[in-house]
């Protein structure tokens, strides 16, 4: 009698150390000296593990969001994960969660038409707020939860991500990934600065900087700040070092310009076949998201990368963070040039 093989795992458990309630206006074209009116507004639970694990349920997977969270701005992020049928197992923490705002202007020349006046493309700006302060304590109970569960089994992968609230030591993403890896479990970072920097010493199975992080991470601490952004050569040679740092593959996110990727099996570029408009705020995400179902179906790289480009892409095409445009997936996806660079 033959046996079926057991069911893979399939949880992919999101880590949110810096929970937010996300807010965004969507605006005309803002006056900064002067008084706007906001057309829209959309409150939702964030922080880019969340919109992670919104792209990813969106998609039909089981995930499992994982942070910090406190004071009234914790507990409305609460109850919208529980509204929005997102498992949820967060650390408690005196501090109050944090607020971040989008605010999107939709450009001039708005609703004029074909042969109206000329469009000037819609913006967005981000002001996110630093985030409570985190006790050693709190921390503590964070690890001791994020421990069990890896323990009990059943999470296929672990993705970290986004800034971390004041008190969280910068190796501590290094330290997650390190503990996942000891039980079989392979993790994703996505951060900034010295979170960034230190990620590869927890040997995680990816890295997934933008051009910009990247550029931060490579410069001297004492000079983070460079003129004008990388070149193609530069980031090809950033996330080699990287990945020579620890990392098993590192995957450089470009905007509308795609990813390009320093795997185990190849370096790829993944370019999108046309610039998507919109708000780009979550595109990084949903391209994690990608890359984390890549990891946990075991795809060919060129496959997932091309997956993960087009949900960046229609993470752009829709309006809030955390969200895809199903039908510009769709359409962007078979059109996603995978090509191989050398190195
Ligand atoms: O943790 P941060 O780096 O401040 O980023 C958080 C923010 O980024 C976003 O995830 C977009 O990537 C927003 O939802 C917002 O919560």
């Amino acid at each position: 009698m033959t046996s079926s093989p057991p069911a893979r795992p399939a949880t992919v458990l999101t880590v949110t150390l810096n929970l937010a309630l996300d807010v965004t206006y969507v605006t005309g074209e803002v006056d900064w000296d002067g008084v706007n009116r906001v057309r829209s507004v959309h409150r939702r639970a964030g922080g880019k593990g969340v919109n992670v694990a919104r792209v990813l349920a969106a998609l039909g997977h089981d995930v499992l969001v994982a942070g910090l969270a406190g004071g009234p701005t914790g507990h409305a992020v609460r109850a919208d994960l529980a509204a929005a049928g997102l498992p949820a197992a967060l650390t408690p923490v005196d501090g109050e969660s944090r607020t971040t705002l989008a605010v999107s202007d939709l450009g001039s020349g708005l609703g004029s038409g074909p042969g109206g006046a000329a469009r000037r493309p819609q913006r967005t700006a981000l002001f996110n707020e630093p985030g409570p302060v985190v006790s050693a304590e709190e921390l503590g109970g964070f690890l001791d939860g994020f421990e069990a569960r890896l323990r009990a089994g059943g999470i296929a992968a672990v993705v970290l991500s986004g800034s971390m609230p004041r008190g969280v030591p910068a190796d501590f993403y290094a330290a997650l990934a390190r503990r996942a890896r000891e039980h079989g479990v392979p993790a994703i970072v996505d951060a900034d600065g010295e979170a960034l920097r230190h990620a590869p010493a927890g040997r995680p199975a990816i890295v997934k900087p933008n051009a910009e992080e990247l550029a931060r991470a490579l410069a001297p601490a004492e000079a983070p700040h460079r003129a004008g952004p990388l070149t193609p050569r530069e980031v090809l040679h950033g996330a080699e070092a990287l990945r020579e740092a620890g990392a098993g593959a590192v995957v450089v996110s470009l905007g509308a310009d795609g990813l390009l990727a320093v795997t185990p099996g190849g370096t790829w570029r993944a370019a999108l076949p046309y610039r998507v408009e919109g708000n780009p705020t979550g595109a990084g995400d949903a391209l994690v998201a990608g890359l984390a179902l890549g990891l946990v179906e075991g795809a060919p790289w060129p496959d997932r990368l091309r997956r993960a480009a087009a949900l960046g892409a229609a993470a752009v095409a829709a309006p809030v963070a955390g969200e895809i445009d199903r039908e510009v997936f769709r359409a962007v996806l078979p059109e996603t040039r995978v090509d191989a660079v050398d190195p």
